[in-house]
């Protein structure tokens, strides 16, 4: 028995030392309700991600996408239901056992949230320096490699946030996102505020990433080029529940009305005039 095996075991008889991240379903949520004061914004959502997969996130403005996905990290805390992390319940999971699931995953927020007062360098290793001890030798190796993954040269490494484009904030957060070779990535709005062209070739740096490392993807998203280039399925938001999930046939069959207007409304590719 490991030293971790027997840490956790003291918090909880149950608790494991690995997840299994070998699993078919990344994550299942269940029941999902989330409530500000009067304001019932989550009122049952249900969904699975599966191990692998890229899914998109969408519905309209105020829907609550990113309520659910602050929930799903962790940062809201919600009023019922279960979010599964490769099998393990997440929402009621104890310190350590949360720290095991968190070892699993990069977040990428919707501006990049870089620390600002740290090099790309630093940024990139924060998450490596909280849950892993390594020499600082190790860690700027790592932090050059993932810098090269996500498509930066290495002059970036020593670069301040406030001297990156946006297109190269959102590499470097994805970066730091990938610090901990993570099995799901969370990704908020990533092409927002990006140039088509910035937008697709961040688009096609995701589907390389899932190609390659076996990522599961979580994306919320406006972008219909991501919604109909990256992602292998897309779960719709209203109401405060998932009124439609399946691949993007699914949706352009759908004679939903909002699901209508958004994906073959005008500036949906179908409706689209040349
Ligand atoms: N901390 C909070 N306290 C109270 N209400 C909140 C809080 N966070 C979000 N809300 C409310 O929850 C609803 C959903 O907001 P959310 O930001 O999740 O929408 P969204 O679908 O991500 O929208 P957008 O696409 O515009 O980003 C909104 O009515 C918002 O005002």
């Amino acid at each position: 028995m490991s030293i971790t095996d027997n840490v956790l075991s003291l918090f909880d008889d149950e608790a494991p030392a690995t997840l299994d991240i070998s699993q078919d379903i990344a994550l299942r949520v269940r029941n999902l309700q989330v409530n500000f004061k009067r304001q019932k914004v989550l009122k049952g959502v249900n969904f699975d991600v599966k191990r692998g997969e890229i899914l998109g996130f969408v519905g309209a403005s105020g829907a609550g996408k990113s309520v659910l996905l602050r929930t799903m990290i962790g940062l809201i805390q919600p009023s019922e239901g279960t979010i599964e992390v490769f099998g393990q319940e997440f929402s009621r999971a104890k310190e350590l056992r949360d720290q095991l699931i968190e070892r699993h995953w990069g977040i990428l927020f919707q501006h990049g949230a870089l620390f600002s007062a740290l090099t790309v360098r630093q940024n990139v290793q924060f998450p490596m320096r909280e849950y892993l001890k390594l020499s600082p030798r190790l860690l700027d190796e790592i932090a050059a490699a993932k810098l090269k993954m996500v498509g930066l040269p290495p002059e970036a490494l020593n670069k301040m946030p406030s001297e990156l484009s946006g297109g190269m904030i959102k590499r470097v957060a994805l970066a730091r996102a990938l610090a901990l070779d993570p099995a799901i990535v969370f990704l908020d709005e990533p092409t927002s505020g990006l140039d088509p062209i910035s937008a697709g070739e961040f688009d096609n740096l995701i589907r390389t990433l899932q190609r390659t490392l076996g990522l599961t993807v979580f994306m919320v998203t406006h972008d219909l080029d991501s919604l109909h280039s990256v992602c292998d399925r897309i779960a719709v938001l209203a109401d405060g529940k998932v009124i439609a999930a399946g691949p993007m046939s699914t949706m352009l069959a759908s004679e939903h009305p909002w699901l209508k207007a958004y994906f073959r409304g005008k500036r949906g590719r179908v409706g689209a005039t040349m």
